[in-house]
């Protein structure tokens, strides 16, 4: 599968990388503003942080989606029969973060959200009028003052052996919101599906930042920017032993944004939550 790896500073960057998010629903950028040094403090803290037992007096509210989802509550993956074998926690401004965890994950929220904003607008100045058309607002419009923009910590424990089989630490699905930024991860395992249905390993040293469509705007864009099936797959030998530490960032709309005919931001999220289980 072809990701196109853009240079974010080069002077054809947008026109490049923007190609890639149509042709594949990824891109892979280097030379990307994002500090390593920031992304592996908080991979430190927050290992910390779900080894202990504090985490449990976060458990996460159904109704506001901010805090702990254990591994027993865990997302189902739509169409998926087992639950992920993972647990994370949901971070947004205005939600609940631990108070010596809060300093770092306020300014990475604030770097990867400013970057996710520009992105969108390369995608939005990249977009072909005969489907810019269809936008019912202006892409870099629908993010004005959302309270929804998501980061996700996420830690996928060593494995014991006993998962239940056929369960992944992350089964393939396509992200909910508009686009996701990913730093890579302390461990290997992410993989996309290719056009040929084959599985991608997605690379994961430091210097790349994957992004990816995601189901809202691929509903925007009348299936233009496609958001493409991915998945982390379980670790063997020593690697099933470590535990694997990520930090997407999922840049949502506001609710009341007019995606299509069928949907807006809210109706879609609504039921997307519904499907994985963690909402009623
Ligand atoms: O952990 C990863 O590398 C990817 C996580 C992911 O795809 C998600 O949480 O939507
Ligand atoms: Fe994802």
């Amino acid at each position: 599968m072809q990701v196109q790896v853009v240079d974010y500073r080069a002077s054809d960057a947008a026109e490049k990388f923007t190609r890639s998010l149509h042709e594949t629903g990824f891109g892979v950028l280097t030379n990307h503003p994002i500090q390593q040094a920031l992304v592996e403090g908080i991979y430190a803290e927050w290992l910390d942080f779900f080894n202990g037992e504090e985490k449990h007096q976060f458990a996460f509210s159904k109704e506001t989606q901010d805090g702990y989802f254990s591994t027993a509550i865990s997302e189902t993956a739509k169409g998926a029969t087992q639950k992920d074998i993972k647990e994370y926690f949901h971070i947004y401004p205005w939600g609940r973060v631990p108070a010596q965890l809060k300093a770092k994950a306020d300014a990475y929220y604030q770097q990867a959200n400013e970057l996710a904003q520009e992105l969108l607008s390369w995608v939005e100045r990249y977009t072909p009028p005969e489907i810019a058309q269809h936008y019912r607002e202006p892409l870099s419009n629908m993010i004005q003052d959302s309270r929804l923009t998501l980061l996700r910590v996420l830690r996928y424990p060593p494995l014991t052996g006993s998962e239940p089989a056929g369960s992944l630490r992350a089964a393939a699905h396509g992200d909910i919101n508009l686009l996701t930024i990913l730093p890579a991860a302390n461990e290997p395992g992410l993989q996309v599906l290719g056009k040929d249905g084959a599985w991608y390993d997605v690379p994961c040293d430091f210097g790349t930042l994957t992004i990816n469509i995601g189901d809202m705007l691929q509903e925007a864009s009348q299936g233009y920017y496609p958001s493409t099936q991915h998945r982390v797959v379980n670790p063997t030998g020593e690697g099933a032993k470590k535990s694997r530490v990520s930090l997407p960032l999922f840049l949502h709309p506001r609710p009341d944004v007019v995606l299509s005919d069928r949907y807006t931001a809210d109706s879609y999220l609504q039921e997307r939550l519904r499907e994985l289980g963690v909402k009623t």
